[in-house]
């Protein structure tokens, strides 16, 4: 189970399928494949950029039956040296910035060198990394 790291995802899975997307209850959602249709995935740094509003959800692929599986990912994200900030626009008036403004790069680097998150992607996200402001 991860977050991607990116802004946006853009997933091709073949029709062997798996890919799972977790709700805001928390349940596990079947992205049934559908031809010649592409999955799209909001990440952190969008998820960030836009002050929570869009969610970068945990996914994971489960696989029922022993069989091989195919699927390609496009991770679109900002440059290195972007500070994501979510712009006034976005958070409103009266609103407040849910994430401290941070460097991408520095996220990326977070990600690809904690512990947690080395080699499965599993762990971190960049609430750990920019904190909630609002907790
Ligand atoms: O294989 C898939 O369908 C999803 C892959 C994925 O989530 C990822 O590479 O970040
Ligand atoms: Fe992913």
């Amino acid at each position: 189970m991860h977050t991607d790291m990116s802004c946006v995802t853009i997933v091709c899975q073949d029709e062997i399928g798996g890919l799972q997307v977790r709700s805001r209850e928390g349940k596990w959602m079947d992205i049934n494949p559908c031809a010649d249709t592409l999955v799209v995935n909001v990440g952190d740094l969008m998820h960030a950029w836009s002050n929570g509003r869009l969610r970068s959800s945990e996914h994971r692929v489960v696989l029922k039956r022993n069989v091989s599986r195919f699927s390609v990912a496009f991770f679109w994200c900002f440059e290195d040296e972007k500070v994501i900030s979510a712009p006034d626009e976005v958070v409103g008036e009266g609103g407040a910035r849910i994430y401290n403004p941070f460097v991408c790069r520095e996220y990326l680097k977070f990600r690809e060198s904690s512990e947690r998150g080395k080699f499965d992607k599993v762990g971190f996200t960049v609430k750990d990394f920019a904190g909630d402001l609002k907790q």
